[in-house]
């Protein structure tokens, strides 16, 4: 394997999806997949630059892991097409099967196999003939396999019931790594770890593979692990990709109401539009590229809207819930005094009265009952009404 961490997504971080594909590892084109009379892939079309992360997160069932069994060879699409590298693996009559796409595939429980040694494990897939020295390359493959995973070379004599959960899916990363894979397929691989070790293990995996230059995907349920962890976020439901962007344009401009609140906590308000301006009971908000005029449903981050003494916005503290180091606050809105008049008595926009949730670290600033000014900062994301309705 060859050191191109310089071969990473050049800046900016651009989606492949709308970036030149001269840079493409893997096109998925219009694929679909059926089991039986259900089906799972309804036209998935994603593009993934060579040495970059892309994470696919959506709810159980959406299609994930098929997508994924579908990249590694290990299931045939129905129709549409799979390339590699600008080779089609996949599709209009080509098959080329799993051993030869140069895939590393690590799955949710890592699968060692139990009865082997970690060694032997890792070595499993290695070839002596293609090492230099035979049985001693090996071993030699082995133990800097092992450093690649920050395992040390004595853990190879274990056996995978030996290890905690994340020096096992660590072992699974180092097995997979052993072949040399070019693209990486990483199905949930961090789900079983507890909180503390899932971090550091995400941390540690993404930076071997970073550092080997390996294009990666990664399929999580987890949308906090796939904002952090990739380049690139696809959004699955229902067999289809929702939207495909980098983590921040993906977060902070969700395509629909379904997708904002996937990938987090949304406030939404019913507000009317006119031109660029919302307006709705935090008050006139400045929305990128409205998708509608009138009435619209507004998306905003609880993390937007701030407490600020000299804020214009009032609210009434309803009740509160402490998490440590933030308190969430939900929060009974007033109507703005400076819409109280016209916009309201004419029904253009609801006029009050709705209940937010929004995060503070201080937890003694909001007691139920007491009132609070509030600001928001940044802009806000619409929806056309009839999408809001759809959900
Ligand atoms: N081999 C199979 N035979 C029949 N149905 C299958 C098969 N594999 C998956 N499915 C069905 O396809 C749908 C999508 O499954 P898939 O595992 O791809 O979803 P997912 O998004 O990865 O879900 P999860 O997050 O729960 O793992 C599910 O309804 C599942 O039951």
């Amino acid at each position: 394997m060859t050191k191109t961490s310089s071969s990473r997504l050049p800046e900016p971080r651009v989606a492949p999806s709308v970036a030149s594909t001269t840079n493409s590892h893997l096109e998925i084109d219009a694929v679909t997949k059926n089991f039986g009379s259900q089906s799972v892939l309804k036209g998935v079309n994603l593009s993934v630059a060579k040495g970059g992360t892309t994470a696919i997160v959506g709810p159980s069932g959406s299609g994930k892991t098929t997508l994924l069994r579908l990249i590694a060879g290990f299931e045939n699409p129905a129709t549409g097409s799979i390339s590699l590298d600008g080779s089609k693996v996949a599709g209009d009559g080509v098959w080329v099967p799993a051993h030869k796409r140069h895939v590393g595939y690590v799955a949710q429980d890592g699968a060692l196999f139990p009865h082997l040694s970690v060694g032997k494990n890792i070595s499993f897939g290695l070839d002596p003939a293609s090492l230099p020295g035979g049985s001693r390359g090996v071993k030699d493959r082995v133990a800097e396999l092992l450093d690649m995973v920050s395992l040390d070379p004595s853990m190879a004599k274990r056996r995978p019931h030996q290890l905690s959960g994340g020096q096992q899916q660590r072992v699974a990363l180092a097995r997979a790594l052993a072949r040399e894979p070019e693209l990486m397929l990483l199905d949930e691989p961090f789900s079983a770890l507890d909180a503390g070790l899932r971090v550091a293990t995400r941390r540690a995996v993404g930076k071997v593979l970073h550092d080997a230059g390996v294009t990666t995907i990664l399929v999580t349920h987890d949308q906090a692990e796939a904002l952090s962890f990739a380049d690139q976020v696809a959004v699955m439901r229902s067999g289809r990709l929702a939207q495909i962007g980098n983590p921040f344009v993906v977060y902070t401009r969700p395509a629909d109401r379904a997708t904002a609140e996937f990938l987090g906590d949304a406030v939404i308000l019913e507000a009317w539009m006119e031109g660029s301006l919302a307006t709705c009971s935090l008050g006139g908000i400045p929305v990128r590229r409205p998708p509608a005029q009138g009435r619209v449903q507004l998306m905003l981050r609880p993390e937007q809207i701030r407490i600020a003494e000299d804020g214009p916005i009032r609210g009434i503290v309803v009740d509160t819930d402490y998490f440590g180091p933030e308190t969430t606050v939900r929060l009974k809105l007033a109507v703005p005094p400076v819409l109280a008049a016209g916009a309201v008595a004419d029904h253009r926009y609801p006029g009050g009265g709705e209940i937010i949730t929004i995060r503070h670290w201080n937890a003694s600033i909001a007691r139920p009952g007491s009132e609070l000014f509030l600001r928001v900062v940044g802009e806000a994301v619409a929806f056309p009404i009839e999408d809001a309705a759809a959900e």
